[in-house]
């Protein structure tokens, strides 16, 4: 259910073309991320200093965050071509010598979801990467050899949403490595502006930062978001967007004000009143609510985790006193809270796996 939601984080067919669109070509026209942007800089601008290809990059956060947009950066800055290619798509060592031996001098080869690729082709990878050499297996069995074979000097960027998934050889191959966080309300506001812009959309201020704030620190959601407002303007107003056409539209398609959609809200209110705010154990939360234990834990839980609103703890799921106000409920005399420091047998807070119902 994931795809079809309007503030997932996943790309969906529809998002394709546009992302394309709205991507940003130059790193100073990539919005936010000021640290990351500061770095790399540094570190492209030295490598064309010294007519040496930049050290490998790693590009580590959440789905939507920019990292396919930074990965086209790079190369763009260095002037050289981009090779794309993605962690599925090697099953095994074979598909990487493929790539590996086709690429020019200098150029960038885009590994993304670098995490899902096959263990015989990552340690192809530690060579390749280290010392710009592959060895091809010929052969079978005993008889097997293998041939080196020198491969052109290239920049890999990985992508992952899963750094610690990475193996640790792996890891310390990359001499960047940038970490992406979710973006401010003030920087997607920007990012909604810069989009509208591009596609011809007309936007007052107001109705950009009501975008904004919806859009649960992610870009890809901010332009998704967007559309869903233009339609609404073009088709029941004069095409302008103002901040009560986006607040009506982002309503319409059950998007509140702080980026929380139906499943969201739904399983804030079963935790809030069939479970009087907790704590409850995800199994019974998830029936309450008509879904799978699976689905709470993984599509709605990181959000309200992050945004204050539910908290994991070792006795189950508690709401906390900021998912009351956020539903408009006043907690009955006696609620959970969440962090009962001094009850005795409570267990640690966060993130703990496994509580029983
Ligand atoms: N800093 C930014 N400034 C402007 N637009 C951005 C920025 N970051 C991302 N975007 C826009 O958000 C969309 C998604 O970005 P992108 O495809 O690079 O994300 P991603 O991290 O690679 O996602 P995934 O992990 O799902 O592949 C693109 O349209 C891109 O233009």
């Amino acid at each position: 259910m994931n795809e079809e939601r309007l503030v997932s984080a996943e790309q969906s067919v529809d998002d394709q073309a546009i992302d394309a669109a709205l991507r940003p070509k130059k790193l100073d026209d990539f919005i936010g991320q000021e640290r990351v942007r500061e770095q790399l800089s540094l570190v492209l601008h030295s490598a064309l200093r010294r007519g040496r290809t930049p050290d490998h990059v790693l590009l580590s956060g959440g789905p939507g965050l920019g990292k396919t947009t930074l990965a086209m950066i790079i190369a763009a800055e260095l002037g050289r071509p981009l090779r794309i290619t993605s962690g599925p798509a090697i099953e095994r060592a074979g598909d990487l010598a493929a790539v590996l031996s086709t690429l020019s001098e200098g150029e960038v080869l885009f590994l993304d979801e670098i995490h899902r690729m096959a263990r015989p082709a990552e340690e192809m990878l530690y060579l390749a990467m280290e010392d710009f050499r592959v060895d091809v297996v010929v052969g079978k069995g005993p008889g097997a050899t293998a041939i080196p074979l020198d491969i052109a000097p290239f920049t890999l960027v990985g992508a992952t949403t899963r750094a610690g998934m990475l193996p640790g050889p792996l890891r310390d191959r990359f001499g960047f490595v940038a970490h992406m966080d979710f973006y401010e309300p003030a920087e997607l506001e920007v990012i909604v502006r810069r989009s509208a812009g591009l596609l011809g959309v007309r936007v007052d201020d107001e109705a950009a930062a009501e975008v904004a704030f919806r859009s649960r620190g992610t870009p890809r959601i901010a332009n998704r978001l967007l559309r869903r407002v233009r339609d609404y303007a073009e088709v029941r107003a004069d095409g302008v967007v103002t901040r009560e056409l986006a607040r009506a539209a982002l309503d319409l398609y059950e998007v509140d004000a702080q980026g929380l959609d139906r499943l969201d809200r739904a399983v804030l209110r079963a935790l809030l009143v069939k479970f009087g705010g907790g704590p409850v154990g995800l199994s019974t939360l998830a029936v309450s609510v008509g879904e799978e234990p699976e689905t709470v834990e993984v599509v709605a839980e990181p959000f309200l985790v992050r945004q204050g609103l539910l908290a994991r703890t070792a006795r189950g799921r508690v709401a906390t006193p900021a998912a009351w106000a956020h539903l408009g409920l006043t907690p009955p005399p006696g609620a959970a809270a969440p962090f009962p420091a001094a009850a005795p047998g409570a267990g640690a807070l966060f993130d703990v796996g496994g509580e029983g119902d």
